[in-house]
């Protein structure tokens, strides 16, 4: 029998530690890590260094290309962990297109704390409050049955901890 495998989202706005977290859980579950980030189009990268948030129409084309990264690790059997804002629950259902047993962790937390984290994160293209101020308008954030919740005001370690523990009888996290 194959060993099982899973696909995971890490979402939420800017700054929430998407990246951050994402690789560390994909280090402790010994999975691929793909920066959602890294697959938007040279388009959506320079509206976003612009300071113009993106929009539906925009995260279309990057929310399937991600749903394929996910459903090819389905494919291969694959554990994935990917790192998206996933901002809106159609996003989200989007994904899930790919693998229906997709596992979300949502990382909550206050205006002010984004903000400040995003100030002291360096040589990144998202541009300032404008857009983490659109992106909060946007989320629609997950139920307790779509999503783990957990607060970005945790350390990242306690974070994964906390994911893996909610999962552990089906991630099999030893
Ligand atoms: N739980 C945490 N506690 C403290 N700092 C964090 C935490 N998670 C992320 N960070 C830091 O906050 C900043 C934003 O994290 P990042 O992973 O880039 O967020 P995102 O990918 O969601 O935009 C980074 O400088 C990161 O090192
Ligand atoms: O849905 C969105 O609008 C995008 O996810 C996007 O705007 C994202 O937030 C930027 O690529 C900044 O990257 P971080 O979210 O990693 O800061």
């Amino acid at each position: 029998m194959n060993k099982p495998s899973h696909r995971i989202l890490v979402m939420g706005v800017s700054g929430s530690g998407k990246s951050h977290i994402g690789q560390q859980l994909a280090a402790k579950l010994g999975a691929t890590f793909i920066d959602g980030d890294d697959h938007h189009s040279p388009a959506n990268v320079a509206k976003m260094a612009s300071g113009t948030p993106l929009n539906d129409n925009d995260r279309r084309d990057w929310l399937a290309t991600l749903a394929e990264l996910f459903a090819d690790h389905k494919a291969c059997n694959a554990s994935v962990v990917i790192a998206c804002s996933g901002l809106k629950k159609r996003y989200r259902d989007r994904l899930r297109e790919a693998d229906p047993a997709l596992h979300v962790l949502y990382l909550e937390g206050s205006h002010a704390l984004l903000r400040e984290r995003l100030a002291t994160r360096a040589g990144h293209f998202f541009k300032g409050d404008n857009m983490l101020a659109s992106q909060l308008a946007d989320l629609e954030p997950p139920s307790s049955d779509e999503a783990v919740t957990v607060s970005i005001a945790l350390s990242p370690g306690e974070i994964v901890e906390r994911f893996t523990a909610a999962l552990a009888p089906t991630l099999r996290v030893h």
